[in-house]
């Protein structure tokens, strides 16, 4: 398979567009669009255009990949484009239109392409929604099975208590064999036969990625846009899924264009490109493309190794941070964790794996102390009065810093334990006057909504943080008490938020994608040195494009510089400059003096099913890296 390679535009890509041939019928056009410019709604005459000069024409029977790359969410740009989010200008012209194989059949665009979307968001709104319900009893109004989701038509009406229950109910529609056929079918090429009768809420990530597009398949457009599928999919089912569609997409059930990160594999049946990187969009046969714009193999394999280090060449393990023995997660009969035991120590850099579905966020969710079932797994059996021995732990247990989950108030583990996820990342809300400091300043206690007067929290729980040994203090900690303590602590949060905002920030991509070394000394002052990271500080985080906001959040998750970090799926949505950023600035600790990066006194934990994304390796990183598998409810430590 193709990966794409890390490349640098010298001239711009406008001047060399490809003219598709397009000497094939009308009829036979799926997307026209003839050279033009486009707007957001609104924009002035003299607006800059989102693209200019675009020319993409897609024909019957191509197979097509948007590929996106800057991080400024072109590809989905370009989706939205095609869903009439913006202004064409001059649109193209009828009889034919933006979907000549549509509107010349006299169908409606509109209602006939639809679009599955991973790097969106799925809720919206100002609020902190909890996540953690999933992992609890499920409500009654959560109890929706994923088979009754994709025929909703088919639930039989609640009976009020009110009725009578000598009544005939309306009778439901029933599936047509036609479309029950279809539904088994594609159920099982999915992988998704064993959780149809699941609650909707309980299903793992991977599962419901899968689930959402077998819904949109199901509703039977014209054209299904799919930007991003194979996030967050395990390795074993990325094939099934991309097999599935090529079925579909052949058959014409619907028709599919798939939208990939510039660094993401390139299916094989994938015949042709368009390139989106900002203004400028790149279309045409995949060869000449990738010819074009020099790219290549390579992919990941082509990325800088990391320069090691001579300043600190043993790795320092510490204290246990986290202690699991023997522990169970269970869902009626449904065993998820099963007699799992795991310790994290001080130092460790961890990755998680394992299949969809093996209880990796479960698992997590113990840690943070969100899971119900985190508060039962210490048992202590009654103390035999007869001895004045200290009650003797049974063989199931879990500790947290040295604590069964009760002990701990959730304020002290939120400001602990920082945590990036995809549930995060949705759950976190969008308030149009929070800024990107703001975001950032709620790292610090693990808050949701910006406390203090300078944004970098209260403090609440600052004590108890310190009891835990945040790294990279200084004198302060253990000394924060009273008004010169929190000054002091004041102080070193301001500066924190800075030397995050500058190594992963716009300059740190500025500098990536001038392929500069990324690390940079961090700078002591508590004023940023750069007006792009001081106008980037004071951006509306709202409103910034979605592998942006996944970026800030990757900075509120290390700002505190808590002792253990827990990085879910955090490269998805972002380009390849974000996560080579982040990679390099994760690798780095030993790199810069006194800041960036993780040091010694923490943990991090990274789970991601791309192995290329885990920014530690066993030769370079012996001794603190290591790999934890979970399979079939069981975990062990992968030597
Ligand atoms: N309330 C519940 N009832 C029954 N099963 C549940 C419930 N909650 C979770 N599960 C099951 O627990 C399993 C583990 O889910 P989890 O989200 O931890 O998996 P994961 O390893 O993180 O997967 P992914 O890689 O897809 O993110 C899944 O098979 C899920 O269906």
């Amino acid at each position: 398979m193709h990966r794409w390679h890390s490349y640098k535009c010298k001239t711009p890509l406008i001047s060399t567009f490809r003219k598709l041939s397009t000497n094939a019928s009308s009829e036979e056009l799926v997307v026209n669009i003839p050279k033009v410019d486009v707007y957001r709604f609104g924009d002035g005459k003299h607006a800059q255009p989102l693209f200019r000069d675009l020319n993409w024409t897609v024909k019957e029977g191509e197979s097509w990949a948007v590929i996106g790359s800057g991080g400024g969410g072109e590809k989905t740009a370009l989706f939205n484009t095609l869903l009439g989010r913006y202004r064409i200008a001059p649109y193209p012209p009828p009889p034919g239109g933006l979907f000549p194989f549509l509107t010349l059949a006299g169908l409606d665009p509109y209602s006939e392409v639809s679009i599955v979307s991973f790097g969106h968001r799925q809720q919206a709104g100002g609020a902190f929604y909890d996540y953690s319900a999933r992992y609890g009893a499920v409500h009654e109004e959560d109890r929706l099975t994923l088979r009754q989701s994709m025929f909703p038509e088919t639930i039989p009406p609640l009976r009020m208590p009110y009725e009578d229950t000598n009544d005939t109910p309306e009778p439901v529609p029933a599936i047509s064999v036609e479309e029950s056929t279809r539904f088994n079918e594609l159920v099982a090429q999915m992988g998704l036969g064993q959780f149809l009768d699941l609650p909707l809420i309980a299903l793992s990530n991977g599962q419901t990625r899968r689930a959402r597009i077998l819904k949109a398949v199901l509703k039977k457009p014209k054209l299904l846009l799919l930007d991003e599928p194979l996030t967050g999919l395990d390795v074993k089912t990325r094939p099934l899924l991309l097999s599935t569609l090529h079925g579909l997409h052949v058959k014409k059930e619907p028709r599919v264009i798939i939208g990939l990160r510039g660094q993401d594999a390139l299916p094989d049946w994938v015949d042709h490109v368009v390139y989106v990187k900002g203004t400028m969009v790149t279309a045409g046969e995949r060869e000449s493309v990738l010819r074009e714009l020099e790219l290549g193999l390579g992919g990941w394999a082509g990325q800088p190794k990391k320069t090691k280090s001579t300043a600190n060449p043993t790795p320092k393990i510490g204290q246990i941070l986290i202690d699991l023995k023997n522990v169970k997660v269970q869902y009626s009969d449904r065993k998820v964790l099963d007699q799992l035991s795991w310790q994290i120590r001080q130092g460790e850099r961890w990755h998680l794996v394992g299949e969809n579905g093996s209880g990796k966020t479960t698992l997590l969710s113990l840690i943070t102390g969100d899971h119900p079932q985190s508060y039962t797994q210490t048992r202590y059996p009654p103390q035999d009065s007869s001895s004045s021995d200290s009650p003797r732990e049974t063989s199931s247990h879990l500790q947290l810093f040295s604590q069964p989950r009760s002990r701990l108030p959730t304020t002290l583990l939120r400001s602990a334990i920082a945590i990036l996820s995809p549930e995060l990342f949705d759950a976190f809300p969008r308030r149009s006057n929070m800024t990107v400091w703001d975001v950032i300043g709620t790292g610090f206690d693990g808050d949701f909504v910006p406390k203090g007067k300078k944004s970098v929290g209260s403090g609440i729980g600052m004590q108890v943080s310190s009891s835990l040994s945040r790294e990279g203090r200084g004198g302060c900690e253990g000394s924060m008490e009273g008004q010169d303590g929190w000054n002091e602590e004041e102080s070193w949060r301001m500066a924190r938020v800075w030397e995050v905002l500058e190594a992963l920030g716009p300059e740190a991509w500025k500098r990536a994608n001038a392929s500069e070394s990324i690390i940079t000394t961090p700078s002591p002052a508590s004023s940023p040195s750069s007006s792009l990271t001081h106008q980037f500080a004071q951006t509306s985080f709202p409103s910034l494009p979605l592998p942006q906001q996944r970026i800030v959040l990757l900075m509120r998750a290390l700002v505190g510089r808590p002792p253990l970090i827990l990085l879910d799926e955090v490269w998805s949505g972002m380009d390849e400059t974000m996560v080579r950023v982040a990679r390099e600035y994760l690798q780095g600790d030993h790199l810069v003096a006194g800041g960036a990066g993780v040091g010694p006194g923490q943990a991090v934990v990274v789970i991601t099913h791309w192995e290329e994304e885990v920014p530690w390796n066993r030769d370079e990183d012996a001794g603190v890296f290591r790999k934890f598998r979970l399979s079939g409810g069981k975990g062990w430590v992968e030597e």
